[in-house]
């Protein structure tokens, strides 16, 4: 099972790599490190697995984080009344095809699993997007997501052009954002 001494840190050079985008059929190793991604990632958000073995909380994990080069990211964003996931897939070799002009960010900033440090201030990001991405079996998807499933798969997708998400604040003016921007509670 992946635990947080799997998950990479700033600092290593694979965290700004441009990762390689995944041929179909996966490799049974791809396809395993999916599953255990998405595995990490429920793990995290039972509390008592999380205690057990000392995980973070997390919504979405970018294979690059546990130092796999490969365009595959993990995301699972719980609802709040504990039902079905709002949203809950692995995507692999993910493009934004189009986004919405107005931007959002997380009232309380980001944070990140492979970075050990606060830093404050709004990531800003697009509120909606449309999503290109292939599943594990190589079917391609296109969605619309908005809100904090459109943020999480945003961070992810990030992840994978070795981009952090610290890379988006305007540490001049680390909580200015346009009149027309949305902050996500
Ligand atoms: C960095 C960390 C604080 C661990 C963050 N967790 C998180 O947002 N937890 C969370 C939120 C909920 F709404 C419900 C819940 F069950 C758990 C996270 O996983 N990430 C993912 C990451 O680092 N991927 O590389 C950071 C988030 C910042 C904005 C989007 C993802
Ligand atoms: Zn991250």
């Amino acid at each position: 099972m992946i635990t947080m001494k799997n998950i990479i840190r700033e600092g290593n050079d694979t965290l700004r790599a441009e990762a390689k985008k995944a041929t179909f059929p996966l490799s049974e190793e791809q396809q395993q490190l999916a599953h255990d991604m998405m595995e990490f990632l429920e793990n995290s958000q039972d509390p008592e697995i999380a205690e057990k073995y000392h995980l973070r909380a997390g919504v979405g994990l970018a294979a690059p984080q546990v130092d796999v080069s490969l365009q595959m990211a993990a995301v699972l964003v719980p609802s709040e009344d504990g039902t079905a996931p709002l949203f809950k897939e692995t995507i692999v070799n993910p493009v934004i095809i189009s986004h919405s002009v107005q931007g959002a960010a997380l009232s309380e900033g980001e944070g990140c699993l492979s970075v050990d440090r606060d830093v404050s201030g709004y990531v800003v990001r697009h509120d909606r997007i449309t999503l290109r991405y292939y599943d594990l079996e190589g079917t391609q998807h296109k969605i619309r997501l908005k809100n904090y499933p459109a943020i999480v798969c945003q961070h992810e997708i990030d992840h994978l052009h070795g981009v952090l998400f610290y890379d988006h604040i305007d540490h001049d003016h680390p909580f200015t954002m346009q009149d027309e921007d949305l902050v996500i509670d």
